[in-house]
């Protein structure tokens, strides 16, 4: 089939990837130059296992291309998707004026029958509007469908080409069937509803996917306090089959360019027709304040910051990802440099996004793990990279000024800290001791 994809955020660019893939002719369009010139030049712009080897092997193989040029790509395509941005607006909000323009733009090129497909997360309601946004500036014939996007970042190709289900939301049979035959290879689940359930799926997935985390990570508050494990909570609780393990490891709360942004959606979805949601509302505001049980440790363990250096590790909202969008150290650090510490950052790859999103001369970027910790008071682990579960324990303390380890994700386990000095603090475990038998103090 020949698609366009536009907007090449992680979900155009990883879909155009896969749809090519499967064999399908791929244009890929976007409205930033930059971009446009990047990818044509076979380098990817975010950071996602695998992609650019798929992607380069699909150029070459002449079924994937980019363009900045839409009408030419949309006069070439029977399929068009959307994938642009709906960030959230001050109010919470989804703002979808990339998404109103893009369809005026559809509607202003579209030369004949087209299936216009939605992937970008729209509020209830929405497809309807494009449809009216198109149809209010073109004769043709046209038909729309919610096709939700699930895809998570860091697993973004294997969760493309091996998705778990595929939702198409339509009121057209025949785009039920074409729909259908683009997505068998990829799986045989596929769901076929009406747009508005379609579009409420993504949100609803979401907002259940985020209500297990905070879920989770009050249970590791209480845990804390009455001396039981949330890890091996989470493990039994996880093995009832109505539960489910995922999504029950307790940290530092969600971040990224999704949940806190499709949570507010959801909650003013809600309000829009006078439902006040309120489970939703407390998901997230436990969440936003679990981030700061990492500051709560420090004072516990140094009594005052000000002063004090402090090493963190992991900047990104997760690893395998360069995004620090909505990401929990981006207000920890903030934190931390309020108070008047020092702080001594490192991750992986997310460093630069970072550094746009905060960066003051308190903060100073370290090239490695260990740089960061040098002559540290304390050091936050605030993402959990494969390389900081890797470390010598014992070398690290040594690095340090004071041995304060405060896991924010749970990284490590008793074995390995029992022979440390390290004073550490993981997330809802306050049986781990160290060395000298330490437990760190109830909270
Ligand atoms: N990031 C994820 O993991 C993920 C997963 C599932 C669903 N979603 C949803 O998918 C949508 C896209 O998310 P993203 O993270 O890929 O977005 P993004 O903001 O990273 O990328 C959007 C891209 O669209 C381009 N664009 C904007 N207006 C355009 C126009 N008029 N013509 C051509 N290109 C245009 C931008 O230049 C940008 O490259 C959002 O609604 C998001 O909620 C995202
Ligand atoms: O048990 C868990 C699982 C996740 N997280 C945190 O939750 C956030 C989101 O993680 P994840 O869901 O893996 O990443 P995303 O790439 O944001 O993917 C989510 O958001 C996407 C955008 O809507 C959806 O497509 C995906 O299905 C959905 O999982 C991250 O900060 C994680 O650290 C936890 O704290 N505990």
């Amino acid at each position: 089939m020949n698609i366009t994809v536009i907007g090449t955020g992680y979900v155009g660019l990883v879909s155009g990837v896969c749809f090519s893939e499967i064999g399908n002719n791929v244009i890929c369009v976007d409205n930033n130059p930059e971009k446009v010139a990047l990818l044509r030049e076979g380098n990817v712009p975010i950071y996602e296992p695998g992609l650019k080897e798929l992607m380069n092997a699909n150029m070459k193989a002449g079924r994937l291309s980019f363009t900045e040029d839409i009408g030419e790509a949309i006069n070439r395509s029977d399929i068009i998707i959307i994938a642009v941005g709906t960030p959230s607006l001050p109010n919470g909000e989804a703002n979808l004026s990339y998404v109103e323009l893009v369809a005026k733009q559809i509607g202003s090129h579209i030369d004949s029958y087209k299936i216009i497909m939605t992937k970008s997360t729209v509020p209830v309601g929405t497809n309807d509007r494009i449809q009216e946004w198109i149809s209010s500036l073109t004769q043709h014939a046209f038909d729309m469908a919610s096709v939700p996007e699930f895809l998570r970042e860091g697993t973004a190709v294997k969760d493309t080409l091996y998705p778990d289900r595929i939702v198409i939301g339509t009121a057209s049979e025949r785009a039920v069937a074409t729909l259908k035959e683009l997505h068998q290879p990829l799986t045989d689940q596929i769901i076929t509803t009406d747009i508005r359930s379609a579009e409420m799926i993504k949100y609803a997935s979401n907002a259940f996917l985020a209500t297990k985390i905070s879920f989770i990570n009050e249970i590791s508050n209480i845990c804390e306090k009455v001396g039981a494990d949330v890890s091996r909570v989470a493990e039994g609780m996880g093995y009832d089959k109505r539960i489910g393990s995922s999504f029950l490891k307790a940290g530092i709360g969600y971040g990224g360019s999704c949940f806190p942004k499709d949570t507010q959606a959801l909650i003013q979805i809600a309000g829009n027709v006078d439902y006040d949601f309120k489970l939703l509302k407390s998901v997230v505001e436990v969440n936003k304040d679990q981030r700061f049980n990492v500051i709560r440790k420090l004072e516990e363990a140094l009594d005052v910051l000000d002063g004090k250096q402090i090493a963190v590790w992991g900047l990104a909202f997760k690893p395998d990802t360069d995004d620090v969008r909505d990401a929990p150290a981006i207000e920890i650090i903030q934190r931390l440099l309020d108070q008047g510490a020092t702080v001594k950052a490192y991750d992986p790859i997310a460093t630069e996004n970072f550094r746009k999103e905060v960066d003051s001369p308190a903060i100073s970027w370290a090239s490695s793990a260990m740089e960061a910790a040098r002559d540290a008071d304390a050091l936050c682990v605030l993402t959990e990279w494969k390389e900081f579960m890797e470390v010598d324990l014992a070398e690290l303390a040594a690095h340090m000024d004071q041995p304060i380890l405060i896991d924010g994700r749970n990284i490590y386990e008793e074995d390995q800290i029992k022979d440390t000095p390290f004073q550490y603090y993981s997330v809802g475990r306050p049986g781990l001791t160290n060395i000298d038998g330490r437990k760190p103090a109830v909270l």
